[in-house]
Formats: structure tokens, sequence, C-alpha cells
């Protein structure tokens, strides 16, 4: 019997598994947890859901509800269980997470042609059909297998994100509301600075201690998600002419440009919440509060969340990937998940169902599918050949081709429900071309 190995049982890896054995092909499923396992998951269930446990928009008139239900035309096992494990959670698709996983975990153990290894795997399978779904959180040894198999220099890269605290707690004596060279509403929060206070504060910041980030070398960080302080210890001057700018920031009540200004801009619909621009970190915890505090304006702010650094792991899917998502190089090595530069749950799992079809379609000798650009699994593999919107940068990855389709879903609801209509006939019509069910 022929057999796919599928490397990764997450949200893409555990998609593609069932997509296989539905076809009556046997599937050797490998996961490492829980022998090892990675900075996000907490359980050794498979398809944990890491963070949030929203899976997004439930109406079709947005296109992560279009997606949804184009996964769901073509039985995916994930969307299942996730409609029967949801919680209540307005208009998105939210679920119990661990019903969740656990439920997914149980079909893929019970399932008589899916094989589970529990074991890191090291090395890419290159002879035999193959899917590797091991996520932004791959382990070291196989990112370096990819990064020497695909010749990229870029496989891994690190996210930081910069810190909130709350509206109430910022001291509005000292802050001053604007935008710069007042384009537009003053909708930022900025916190000046005199010339003694930036040195103080900068001092401070290039001493203070960062946490620990295995692996972390700062020339894999990416200029936009550059951390604060890496950037500060490139000299006294370079963040008075990066975040910290003071051009085209007058304080109305003095009427002067300040030696530093610091941005604050709101986090929440409710304007609640502020993050501090340009202030990605992975300072410690206690030293972001220590420091950033020592902004005027911010003597006293609570953070709701501090600022912080993971790893992320992706292919330039453009340059590598072909759109039925085999590596261009070799045709049976398929990737899926956040692996190949997709963003979020739902495009993962999205990725894995289209990953596990063409895996089935090469073993079986039959060419591989690309779904019509207009329904959305089109438009996400779209993504692979490099679509105007896409670039090479972690976790900006979208739909490809559906930014547009979602401006269009905010100008009108009625006419975003023609749309999906639209795509799900497409997508009925191709299903029926290919003789899928
Ligand atoms: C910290 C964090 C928070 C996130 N929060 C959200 C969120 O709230 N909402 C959202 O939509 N998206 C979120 N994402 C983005 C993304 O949707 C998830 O990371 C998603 O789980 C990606 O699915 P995946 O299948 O590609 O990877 P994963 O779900 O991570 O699955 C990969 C699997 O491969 C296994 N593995 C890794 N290396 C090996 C190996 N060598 N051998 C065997 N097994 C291996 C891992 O243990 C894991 O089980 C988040 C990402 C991160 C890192």
């Amino acid at each position: 019997m022929p057999s796919i190995k599928v490397i990764g049982a997450g949200l893409a890896g555990a998609e593609a598994a069932w997509q296989i054995a539905r076809h009556g092909i046997e599937v050797e499923l490998y996961e490492m947890r829980p022998i090892k396992t990675t900075p996000a998951h907490h359980t050794d269930c498979f398809a944990e859901l890491v963070c949030s446990n929203s899976l997004k928009g439930a109406g079709l008139e947005n296109a992560a509800g279009l997606l949804k239900e184009e996964m769901r035309r073509l039985d995916s096992l994930l969307m299942r269980v996730a409609d029967q494990v949801a919680v209540p959670a307005g208009g998105a698709l939210a679920v119990d997470r661990e019903k969740f996983s656990a439920s997914v975990t149980k079909l893929l153990e019970e399932h008589p042609l899916i094989h589970i290894s529990r074991q890191e795997v090291k090395d890419l399978p290159m002879s035999e059909v193959a899917i590797v779904a091991t996520g932004p959180l791959t382990s070291d040894e196989l990112a370096l297998e990819i990064q020497k198999m695909t010749g990229e220099d870029a496989l891994s890269f690190y996210d930081a994100a910069a810190p909130i605290v709350t509206l109430e707690s910022i001291n509005t004596d000292k802050a001053f509301w604007a935008s710069r060279y007042d384009k537009g509403d003053p909708d930022y929060l900025n916190c000046p600075m005199t010339e003694e206070e930036y040195r103080n504060f900068y001092n401070e910041l290039i001493q203070a201690e960062t946490a620990e980030v295995k692996g972390f070398e700062r020339s894999k960080v990416f200029e936009g998600c550059m951390p604060v302080e890496v950037m500060a210890s490139r000299g006294e001057q370079t963040l008075t002419f990066g975040p910290l700018k003071p051009v085209g920031l007058i304080d109305a009540r003095t009427g002067k440009r300040s030696y530093a200004v610091v941005q604050l801009r709101k986090e929440n619909r409710e304007g609640t919440l502020f993050n501090l621009v340009g202030f990605q970190t992975h300072l410690k915890w206690g030293e972001q509060q220590r420091v950033f505090r020592l902004i005027p304006g911010l003597e006293q702010a609570e953070f709701v969340r501090y600022g912080v650094m993971h790893r992320n792991t992706f292919l330039n899917a453009p340059k590598i990937l072909k759109s039925d998502y085999s590596l261009r190089q070799a045709p049976n090595l398929f990737f899926a998940g956040q692996i190949t530069g997709v963003e979020g749950y739902v495009e993962s799992i999205a990725s894995g169902l289209v990953a596990g079809l063409n895996a089935v379609r090469r073993i079986n000798n039959q060419p591989t599918l690309l779904f019509p650009a207009e329904t959305a699994l089109g438009a996400l593999a779209r993504h692979l050949e490099g679509s105007p919107s896409v670039n090479f940068q972690p976790m900006s990855i979208n739909y490809g081709l559906l930014p547009p389709l979602e401006k269009r879903i905010k100008a009108k609801k009625e006419k975003n429900a023609k749309i999906s209509e639209r795509a799900l006939a497409k997508l009925e019509e191709f299903k029926a071309a290919e003789g899928l069910s």
C-alpha cells in the first residue's frame, strides 16, 4: 500500500492527514510533542490552538467565513469538529479549545489508515510523497534541513510585539493628542521628552536586561519589527531619527517641538488601550515596566501586555513553492500551514486541506488541483505565486487575492454575500469537474 508522510500534527498537518486518509491512502503522521515541545504549545494534543480560541468570522459576508464554508464543503475534519464544539462568540466561530483538539486527536488516532509516531523528524523525506506542516516553531534541526534543501538563508525570523498600556494610567497632563504634521484626526497620544529625559531613558534602555530567546540573532530580525533596544544600541541618536522622532509633532500647549517624542496608538476600538509605537521589545517584563515608566506621562503606566519576541519559521514561498503547495525543486514534497507564509488558524487549516488533496493526486499520478481564483481556497493558494499583496514578511501575508474582496465586504454586505455565493457556485463546479467529494 502506498502511504504519505505528514510531518507535524498541528492545524495544517491534522487536516492534511484526514484528507489523505479519507481518500483511502495510508498516512504516517509524525508529531514531536510531548517528547519535544514548542514554546507556544501546552498540550500533547493535535491541532492545538496556541493562543486565541477564535476561528474568526462565521458569516459568509467575510473572507474567513467563506474560507471555512468552502472547507466544510470539502469535508474538512477540523471544521466539522469546530462546529461541534463551538461556543457563543457573536459573529465569530469560537471553540472550546480543549474539546476541539482532544476530539481531533481521538478521531485521527482511531482512524485505521492513520499511523501515528510521536517523534521529532530531523530529515526531509525526499523520495516519497510527503507534507511538511511543522509550523512557525519548526524544530531547529528540521528547520536547518529545510534551509539546506531550499538554499534559503532567510528561513527563520523573529517577530516582536510592542507593549500595551491602559489609557486611564497615562498622565494626559504630560502627554498630548496630535498626529504627525496634523494629518487626519489627532489620534495619537504623544509623550514629549526633554534632552535630559531622553538621555536618561536611553541610558537605562541600552543597559536593561533582555529576556533570553534561544537562537536569537540580531541579523534575523526584520527592520520593520526591530526591537527598540536593538535599534537603540546602534547609537544614541538612532531613536530620535526613528520611532522617537519629534518632527511634525508640536505640543499645542507650548507651541514647541520636543527633543524626542514617544507616540502611543489606539489598540482597541473603544480607545481604552494604547500600544507604544515602535516599541517592539524583548526586554524582561520587569525591565519593560521600569524603563518605559521613565517616559514622561507613563510614570504610572499599567501594562496589560508586555512586549514579546518569538521565532517564526517560514519559507520564501513565491520563490520556492508552486501554487499547489509543492516544492519547485522536489515536486513530491509539499508544505502546508504557517511555514508557507499563510497567517492564522483558518488559513493554516485551509492550506493543509489543499496540500492533503494534492499529495493524494501526486501519489495517484494525477495532476494537482488549482482551485479557481474566485474561491477563497484558490485565492489563498495564489499567495504562493507571489501575488502583488504578498511580500516576504512573516505575519503579513494574507489571502493574496482576498484583500480586495475584504474591502468590498466592508462596503456592502449584500454585495459580498453575492460574491460568496458565486465563489461557492464556482467551488461546486470545480468539485464536479475534478471528481471531488
Ligand atoms: C505564539 C503564537 C500565537 C498565535 N496565535 C494565533 C491566534 O491567536 N490566532 C490565529 O489565527 N493564529 C495564531 N497564530 C498563527 C498560526 O495560526 C498558528 O501558529 C497555527 O497553529 C499554525 O498552524 P500550523 O499547522 O502551521 O502549525 P502548528 O499548529 O504549530 O503545528 C505544527 C506542529 O508540528 C510539530 N513539529 C514541529 N517540528 C516538528 C518536527 N521536526 N517533527 C515532528 N513534529 C514537529 C509541532 O509540535 C506542532 O504540533 C499564532 C502563532 C504563534 C507562534
